[in-house]
């Protein structure tokens, strides 16, 4: 449906987005995730049309887009600001690329009626866009971006100004919806929970790459790189060498996959792969604090080698600040990260 093939953007002389390659299936959402500056916002545009690539090609449909002007390119486009019309009504703001196209007054009313069912907001045509909540408007700016039917919907941060409870709710309708609709989508955002829960596949970016493409599920459990743990919170990074015994850390000598390639590396440990063991048993740590998280109180534990290290403990098993504990590893929560640091002093 969509590919992008060495897309260069520059600015400046700065490559803003550098040589990318990127394909969008049929049906599928691709959620593009990366800290501020990384050139999300530049991919959406340029797959747009609202912004020129350098070099490269963008083809939607195997068609090559070079030339063509954004409304010929049958993609949707929302903003987080999502820009309603103030001066119209609900209706009004629904139905404008279908005014645009020229659709007839009975076909358009009954679109913007179906819209608004399928968007949570039945019969609300006659409402004033300034006297809906900020999730109402979102939900008149997603039909509005629905309502020609384009065969790419692209959504930047789209959920970005809404409070957390409402975000969750309206990604899982997001995604039930996109489901039905058959839509493909591309969305942005640099809200890592947001993109797990609506992606089908994750595009993280980094200084205008690509660090790492994959279902939610790959990105999580096996970060390509330490940017990329970090970036998604993993803290528990290390250099390591890799040896017949190991992972050699400052930690100590953790375990790792067999078939592990020798030499330099880093790990990552998840948190959940921390265990708390006998004093004797494992490497000694004080407990520097505790924060609890819903099903879980994550600690962050002082080693006597190395760099602080974060534990999560089920709710009654969380050890106090100050405790001496220490801590052993999961193998399975062990990941050999390719890119190594040069460990603080
Ligand atoms: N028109 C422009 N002229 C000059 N520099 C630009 C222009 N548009 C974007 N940039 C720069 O390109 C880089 C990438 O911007 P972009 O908006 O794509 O990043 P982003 O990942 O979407 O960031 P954010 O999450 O903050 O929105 C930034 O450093 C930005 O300052």
């Amino acid at each position: 449906m969509l590919r992008l093939e060495g897309v260069t953007v520059r600015f400046g002389g700065r490559a803003v987005l550098d040589a990318v390659d990127l394909d969008v299936a049929d049906h599928e959402t691709v959620c593009v995730l990366g800290p501020s500056g990384s050139g999300k916002s530049t991919l959406l545009r340029v797959v747009a049309g609202l912004q020129p690539a350098h070099a490269g090609r963008v083809l939607l449909g195997g068609r090559d887009q070079g030339g063509v002007p954004p409304h010929r390119r049958g993609v949707g486009l929302m903003f987080q600001d999502h820009q309603l019309f103030p001066q119209r009504d609900v209706a009004g703001n629904v139905s404008f690329g279908l005014r645009v196209r020229g659709t007839g007054r009975a076909e358009t009313e009954r679109r913007v009626a179906e819209l608004l069912d399928l968007v949570g907001l039945p019969g609300a045509q006659k409402r004033a866009v300034g006297a809906l909540s900020g999730g109402e408007q979102q939900r008149v700016a997603l039909a509005r971006a629905l309502a020609p039917e384009p065969r790419l919907l692209m959504l930047d941060e789209p959920l970005g100004q809404l409070d957390r409870g409402l975000r969750e709710r309206l990604v899982e309708e997001l995604r039930g919806l996109f489901g039905r609709l058959g839509t493909t989508v591309l969305a942005v955002t640099h809200d890592q929970g947001e993109a797990f829960a609506l992606a089908d596949r994750v595009v993280v970016m980094r200084d205008g790459r690509i660090a790492q493409v994959g279902t939610p599920m790959e990105v999580w459990r096996r970060p390509a790189s330490e940017f990329v743990a970090r970036f998604l919170g993993f803290d528990n990074v290390v250099p390591a060498t890799v040896t017949g015994a190991g992972a050699d850390t400052p930690w100590g000598v953790l375990p790792v996959p067999e078939g592990t390639a020798r030499g330099e590396c880093a790990v990552l440990v998840r948190p959940g792969g921390v265990r708390l063991v006998p004093v004797s048993d494992g490497l000694p740590c004080a407990v520097v604090s505790r924060t609890f998280r819903g099903e879980r109180v994550v600690v962050r534990l002082r080693p006597v080698s190395g760099p602080e290290i974060e534990a999560a403990c089920p709710l009654g098993a969380a050890p106090e600040v100050g405790e001496r504990v220490a801590v052993a590893f999961r193998a399975d929560d062990v990941v050999v990260l390719p890119q190594s640091r040069p460990f603080p002093a």
